[in-house]
């Protein structure tokens, strides 16, 4: 049928209830029977403007692209215009957005980077297209029924060892084929995961952004740098080859930033330690299997892997966002966990928390600055195709004066986060803790807080339906309710920003004055 031609005047002879066809961007949708159905009223479709018309203008000032796309509308298409061509381009699944700013500048046509190589671009295209077709429909569908990650889908980004790639270069990729052999254990560095996050980010889905496993990429880090062999080798690839889930529990309803206040406690009992306490806002807590637990001893912190059982009990948090991140609020009553599987010696469990903030608020940096671009990118779509006091939005000064601001934000992040993933692949941790945790902390405040003032400033442009779930909006309202989850987890925004000013107060030569 949608092999049929037809001209805009047998169209037009379409046009009353019964016998209802439009015509949106040179195809012939038959709505008769999908009139009565449509969510935005009979009505709107019956209009003399619309009725047998062609409502492509219309059609995307009210509907996003993948409306038409659907299988239950794309089959009410019953041919195209005669001599008209499909002039709207649908997304296909890897391709790069023409959209200035939608993407960052190294991938953009004519732009030069000094930090990403060609292997870089091929293993970017694979990782986008395999976040498009595999991730992002259940990345959709578990955002909205709250349901965790399906292991369809953890099986799949294990097989391309992506979860292993998150843990960043290093010893636990070798042997691993990464993204099918595109790039080497050798070869891989922070800008090969920085790709990821990025791609991970961009899904416009915050609450399955933590549930995409980010328990994993905070909670093993600790087990692959500090336990003992045994350990590793048992627990590194049940996790790394989704067997096994696992979290990292640390903050507490008595201690978040201030780790300091942990109350948890753990005691020897012979080969054991015993855990008592509970764990807040922990991420991917519903789900997993391993609890790595900071706790107070006798003799200072220490650091343990706790296995599930009867003893441990994870109550899922309502937060503003998706239930599908599985944040718990974590009971630990007696549980217990062989001494065997401690992390780092005893009363230097806060070393083994601080190792892992740097790398994980680098992460957190990536997938925001990846979530507010995608927010310049639907602002800029938007304010070009809707039409507002007779003329698109974009030609208002107010509007392009808020879009100047947000592509300044995301632009300038974007450099700094460069530059910092730059000395990443050349300084060991330890040059890192000293030089750049500061920096990693300022970046932080940065980048969340430029997001929140980018989520406002997207609102106010989308207006109505930036408070809106499903349609055009849907983003821009994810984005909005969720944009403060960056600027808390992993440390907040005012507390990562006094660490960056303490570094540099700490490093202060004490023989300059003015
Ligand atoms: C094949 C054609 C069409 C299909 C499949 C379709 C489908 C839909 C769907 C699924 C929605 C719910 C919102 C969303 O998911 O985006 C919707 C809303 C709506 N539609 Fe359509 N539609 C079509 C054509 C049109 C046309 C030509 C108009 C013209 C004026 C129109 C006016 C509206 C309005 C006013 C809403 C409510 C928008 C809102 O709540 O913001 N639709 N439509």
């Amino acid at each position: 049928m949608a092999g049929r031609t037809f001209t805009v005047e047998e169209v037009a002879q379409h046009n009353k209830a019964g016998d209802l066809w439009i015509i949106i961007d040179a195809k012939v949708y038959d709505v008769s029977k999908f009139v009565n159905l449509h969510p935005g009223g009979a009505g709107v479709l019956l209009t003399k403007t619309v009725a047998g018309k062609d409502a492509t203008d219309a059609f995307f000032g009210l509907h996003r692209h993948e409306v038409l796309l659907r299988p239950q509308y794309a089959r009410l298409q019953v041919g195209t215009i005669a001599g008209q061509k499909e002039y709207i381009k649908a997304a296909v699944p890897g391709e790069l957005s023409g959209v200035p700013y939608a993407e960052p500048a190294w991938l953009s046509q004519g732009f030069h980077s000094p930090y990403y190589n060609d292997n870089h671009r091929r293993f970017q295209k694979e990782v986008r297209k395999f976040f498009e077709e595999v991730v992002l429909p259940d990345a959709v569908k578990c955002e909205d029924n709250g349901k965790r990650i399906s292991q369809d889908v953890v099986d799949k980004l294990c097989e391309n060892n992506i979860p292993a790639m998150r843990i960043g270069p290093g010893k636990h990729l070798k042997g691993r084929k990464l993204m099918g052999g595109i790039v080497t254990p050798e070869e891989f560095d922070h800008f090969h995961e920085l790709i990821i996050n990025f791609e991970v980010g961009r899904l416009g889905t915050r609450g399955y952004v933590d549930g995409l496993l980010a328990g994993q990429v905070i909670g093993l880090p600790p087990v692959l740098n500090f336990g003992s062999p045994e350990l590793q080798a048992k627990v590194v690839p049940e996790v790394l080859d989704g067997k096994k889930f696992i979290c990292l529990a640390i903050s507490e309803a008595f201690a978040g930033s201030d780790v300091g206040g942990l109350q948890t406690y753990a005691e020897r009992d012979g080969d054991e330690w015993v855990i008592t306490g509970t764990k807040k806002w922990i991420t991917n807590g519903t789900f997993a299997d391993y609890f790595t637990v900071a706790a107070r001893t006798d003799k200072g912190y220490v650091v343990v892997l706790v296995p599930r059982q009867d003893a441990v009990s994870a109550k899922a948090i309502k937060t503003a966002y998706s239930s599908t991140a599985g944040t718990s609020y974590v009971t630990f009553d007696g549980a217990r966990a062989p001494v065997a599987n401690t992390l780092g010696a005893v009363g230097q469990g806060m070393q083994v928390v601080l190792s892992n903030f740097n790398h994980e608020r680098w992460m957190i940096v990536c997938t925001s600055l990846a979530a507010q671009r995608r927010i310049v990118e639907e602002c800029l779509k938007w304010t070009a195709q809707r039409i507002a006091f007779g003329k698109p939005l974009n030609t208002q000064a107010v509007v392009r004066a808020r879009l100047a601001a947000m592509i300044a934000r995301v632009e300038s992040g974007q450099y700094w986060l460069e530059f910092v993933t730059h000395q990443m692949n050349n300084m060991s941790y330890d040059e890192q803790s000293d030089k750049i945790a500061g920096t990693i902390g300022l970046l932080k405040q940065y980048i969340t807080s430029t997001g929140r003032e980018t989520a406002e400033d997207a609102t106010l442009i989308f207006g109505g339906r930036g408070i809106t779930q499903t349609g055009m909006g849907r983003l821009v309202e994810n984005y909005h309710r969720t944009s403060p989850y960056d600027a808390i987890l992993g440390g907040s925004e005012d507390v990562l920003g006094d660490l960056g000013v303490r570094q540099a107060i700490k490093k202060l030569p004490t023989n300059v004055r003015l």
